[in-house]
């Protein structure tokens, strides 16, 4: 498997309805090259279910399953993974992480419109309301590859995107030689893994 990526894996995330499926559309445009993973879909392709919540009318992922598929993938980078769940994925593998947040009165429109029932919306904007997402991804992650984007209108899903393309072009400047896949032990504070100064 490949010891270094030389492109960014960047996670697109967030609560339910909040946009992760529409930026992603406009950002694999944008971003050429790069492999786009709805872990959802993946996961239904991968038969990475283990098996179905009634009460959440959605099916049960087997993370390990999961990600014993998705890391050769990863390691190649130019990745972007588009899931609500963003936990579940090795640090040393993941890049940048984008935390779509969206107002609730817009959540509330967009999730009734799919005719979700009344206990699942209510679910989402608590889960919304409370940073939920967001939360788990500063638990998971070095705080400064997270950042949380606004996705309330088309124009900010275009604004966003143009974001996300200038960190990319950013970050392949930064890593000319590219970033390690390896595991680098809780001290090493150089993420490339050369011995540092
Ligand atoms: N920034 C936005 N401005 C206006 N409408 C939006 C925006 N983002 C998403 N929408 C609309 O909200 C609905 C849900 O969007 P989308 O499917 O991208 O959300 P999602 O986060 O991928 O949801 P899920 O996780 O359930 O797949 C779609 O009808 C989409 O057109």
């Amino acid at each position: 498997m490949e010891a270094r990526r030389y492109g960014p894996n960047i996670i697109v995330t967030g609560t339910p309805g909040c946009g992760k499926s529409s930026t992603c559309e406009l950002l694999k445009d944008e971003l050429k090259g790069y492999k786009y993973y709805n872990i959802s879909d993946f996961a239904k392709d991968n038969d990475c279910f283990e098996g179905y919540d009634e009460g959440r009318k959605s099916h049960i992922v087997d993370e390990d399953k999961l990600l014993d598929k998705l890391e050769p993938l990863l390691r190649q980078g130019n990745s972007i993974i588009d899931w609500h769940v963003n936990d579940v994925f090795p640090e040393r593998l993941i890049d940048l992480v984008v935390v779509l947040r969206c107002d609730n009165s817009n959540l509330y429109a967009r999730l009734n419109a799919r005719g979700y029932h009344d206990s699942k919306i209510e679910e989402n904007l608590d889960a919304e309301i409370m940073g939920v997402v967001k939360q788990d991804a500063v638990e998971s992650y070095e705080p400064h590859i997270v950042v949380e984007l606004q996705s309330d209108t088309k124009e900010d899903i275009v604004s966003n995107v143009a974001r996300i393309v200038t960190w990319e072009k950013m970050w392949l400047e930064q890593h000319p030689d590219g970033v390690t896949n390896e595991y680098q032990g809780p001290h090493s504070d150089d993420e490339d893994g050369e011995d540092s100064e």
